[in-house]
C-alpha cells in the first residue's frame, strides 16, 4: 500500500489527526502542533495548545478544513495532575485486552466549550511556515536564502540533494519538497531527464528515468539534533525522502551508513568551514597536491566535541577505494553558505583547485515590501484606514474657507448677542418691560439654525458615512509599496559553483559517432 503522503507534500483539504498542522496568531506567530485529540493530557478536553490567544484544544482542530478560523474554547483544568492515576499496569484492561506499559486509557472527552478570548487560523504545514515556526536548534536558512538556493542548484523533481549540517531542518523541509516525485516504493515517480543515456539502453528512456525519486541526504555532526531531525522528520511522513546522517563531514565525507551513494545532483553546504568537505566531493580521488592545497588551516572551527567518535578521513585511508557522492551522468551544482567574506574567499579557492567552474558569489539582502492602497483626502474624515488631509490645493483652500465662514459666523452672532445683552439692560434702565420682548424666541438651549454656514465638522462626518454606502475602499486610493524593516534572514554570502560530468577519450568517441 503507498505511504500516506507528508502534509508538507500534500496536506488534502482538513485537517488529520496525528498529522502536523499550524495554529497561526498573527502573521509572523505561528504554532506547530501534531493533532493528537485522544493523547494524554491533563485536560478534560484532551490534548490542548494554550497561546496569548486563548486555548485550542485538539479536537476542535481535527478535521476541519485548512484555512478555518478556529476559536478558542472554555478548558477544563479541573482535571489536571489526575493523568498518572489514569495509567494501567501491563497487564489487564478489565476486558482482557493487554495494555503496553506507560500507555494511557483515555475517558471520553469532554466537547470544548467556545471561549470570548480570540481565534486562530488553522493552516497546514510547509517549508515556509515550518520555518517560522520550528523548534531552533542552531540558527536556521530562512525562506527568501533557500527559495533562491534551489532555484539556482536547480533543485527538480527527482534529484538527490546532499545537505551539510542540517541544523534545524529549516532547509531540508524545502529541499525535499523541490525534489519530491512520490516515494521511493511506489511507481508513480514522474522524473526529469538524469540524463542516463547509456544506461537506457536495452529499456524504455522514460522507464529507466521514471525509476529514481528525489531524495535529500542530510549530515549532521552534532549527535542531539541529528537525532532530534531524524524525529520530526518521521513525524512529518518524510523518513522515506530523507536520510539524516549523524556525521562529521570534514573527515568521513558523505558516503551513506550502509555504503550506499547519495548519487547527488546538488550540494548545500551550511558549514562553518565549507572547504574543508569540498575534498570529498570530486568524480576521482584528489591528487595529494590538491588535497595539500585545500587542506584545513589552523584558524578552521572543526568540531571540537570530545564526546564524539574520533574521526577517520577515507580519503587518507588506503584500504578504502574511493567512491564519490556525486551522480556521475549529469553536471553536479554546489552551494556554500557563509556569514563572512573570509569564509568565502577559502572556500572559492578550494572550489578552484577541485575543478569546480562558474563560480560565483551572491549576497542576499532580502526585503519584503508591503503594498497597500493609500486613500488621501478630506472625505476619508472618519474612515478608518484613510488619510484626513487635503488631497490637493483646492481642497485646502476649500477647508481654509469652511474654517474661516464659519468663524465669521460665529463672530457676528457674538456680536448680536452682545448688542443684545446691552440694549436690554438700558431698556431695564429706562423701567421698559423686556422679557419675552426679544431674542431666545425659540426656547433656551435650542440654537438657531442659521442659513449659508460651512458645515461643522459632525455634519461633515454625517455626510462621509452617508457617502461610505455607496463608495468601494478596497479600490480606492493610489496603490503604493513600502519596504518592511524586520524581515527574518540573515546576512550570507552565497557561493555557487558546477563539476561537469566526467568526460574521457571513450566519451568524446562515443559522442562523435552518434553526432
Ligand atoms: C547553521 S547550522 C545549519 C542550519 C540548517 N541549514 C538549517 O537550515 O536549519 C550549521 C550546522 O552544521 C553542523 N556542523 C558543523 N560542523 C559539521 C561537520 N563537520 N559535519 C557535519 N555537520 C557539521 C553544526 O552542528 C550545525 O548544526
Amino acid at each position: 500500500m503507498a505511504p500516506v503522503p507528508s502534509p508538507f507534500l500534500d496536506p488534502g483539504p482538513y485537517a488529520t489527526a496525528n498529522n502536523l498542522g499550524i495554529l497561526q496568531l498573527r502573521r509572523d506567530h505561528l504554532i506547530p502542533a501534531v493533532l493528537s485529540p485522544n493523547a494524554d493530557s491533563d485536560y478534560a478536553e484532551g490534548k490542548v495548545e494554550n497561546t496569548r490567544f486563548g486555548s485550542f484544544p485538539h479536537s476542535t482542530l481535527v478535521d476541519q478544513p485548512w484555512g478555518t478560523q478556529i476559536l478558542a474554547s472554555v478548558v477544563d483544568t479541573g482535571s489536571r495532575g489526575k493523568s498518572k492515576k489514569r495509567k494501567r499496569d501491563t497487564k489487564d484492561e478489565g476486558d482482557g485486552t493487554p495494555v503496553a506499559e506507560g500507555e494511557v486509557v483515555k475517558k471520553d472527552l469532554v466537547k470544548a466549550a467556545v471561549a470570548s478570548s480570540g481565534f486562530a487560523h488553522l493552516i497546514p504545514p510547509t517549508p515556509e511556515t515550518w520555518t517560522l515556526s520550528l523548534p531552533h536548534r542552531t540558527q536556521v536558512v530562512y525562506t527568501p536564502d533557500y527559495s533562491y538556493i534551489l532555484q539556482r542548484l536547480r533543485a527538480r523533481p527527482g534529484d538527490h540533494i546532499i545537505e551539510a549540517g542540517a541544523g534545524s531542518g529549516s532547509f531540508t523541509h524545502a529541499a525535499v519538497r523541490a525534489v519530491y516525485n512520490g516515494y521511493p516504493g511506489t511507481e508513480d515517480a514522474t522524473d526529469q531527464a538524469n540524463g542516463d543515456e547509456e544506461n537506457a539502453v536495452g529499456m524504455s528512456k522514460k522507464k529507466k528515468r521514471r525509476r529514481r525519486h528525489g531524495g535529500v541526504y542530510s549530515f549532521e555532526y552534532h549527535e542531539p539534533r541529528a537525532k532530534q531531525l531524524q524525529v520530526e522528520i518521521k513525524h512529518h511522513g518524510l523518513d522515506p525522502l530523507v536520510t539524516v546522517t549523524h556525521r562529521d563531514v570534514y573527515n568521513e565525507g558523505f558516503c551513506l551508513d550502509d555504503s550506499s551513494l547519495p548519487d547527488a545532483d546538488c550540494i548545500f553546504l551550511d558549514l562553518p568551514a565549507p572547504w574543508q568537505a569540498l575534498k570529498h566531493l570530486t568524480r576521482s580521488p584528489p591528487s595529494s597536491a590538491v588535497l595539500k592545497s585545500v587542506a584545513s588551516d589552523p584558524s578552521t572551527p572543526t568540531p571540537t566535541a570530545s564526546d564524539e567518535t574520533p574521526a577517520t578521513s577515507h580519503l587518507s585511508d588506503p584500504q578504502k577505494p574511493f567512491r564519490s557522492p556525486l551522480n556521475p551522468r549529469n553536471a553536479t551544482r554546489i552551494c556554500t553558505f557563509s556569514p563572512c567574506i573570509e569564509q568565502v574567499t577559502k572556500t572559492v579557492s578550494a572550489l578552484r583547485s577541485l575543478g569546480w567552474l562558474e563560480i560565483d558569489m551572491v549576497e542576499i539582502t532580502a526585503k519584503r515590501l508591503d503594498v497597500r492602497r493609500e486613500r488621501v483626502g478630506l472625505q476619508e474624515e472618519g474612515v478608518r484606514g484613510g488619510n484626513a488631509h487635503p488631497a490637493s490645493v483646492q481642497e485646502a483652500v476649500q477647508r481654509l474657507r469652511d474654517v474661516e465662514g464659519r468663524a465669521a459666523v460665529f463672530h457676528s452672532l457674538q456680536k448680536e448677542k452682545q448688542e443684545d445683552v446691552m440694549r436690554k439692560a438700558e431698556a431695564k434702565k429706562r423701567g421698559e418691560n423686556v422679557d419675552g420682548a426679544q431674542g431666545d424666541k425659540g426656547g433656551k438651549g435650542k440654537k438657531k439654525k442659521v442659513e449659508g454656514v460651512p458645515p461643522s465638522k459632525h455634519d461633515r462626518r454625517e455626510q462621509t458615512k452617508k457617502e461610505l454606502e455607496s463608495r468601494t475602499l478596497f479600490k480606492e486610493g493610489r496603490l503604493v509599496h513600502r519596504t518592511e524593516p524586520e524581515l527574518k534572514t540573515h546576512t550570507s554570502y552565497l557561493v555557487f559553483a558546477v563539476l561537469p560530468r566526467e568526460w574521457n577519450r571513450e566519451d568524446e568517441e562515443k559522442a562523435r559517432t552518434k553526432w
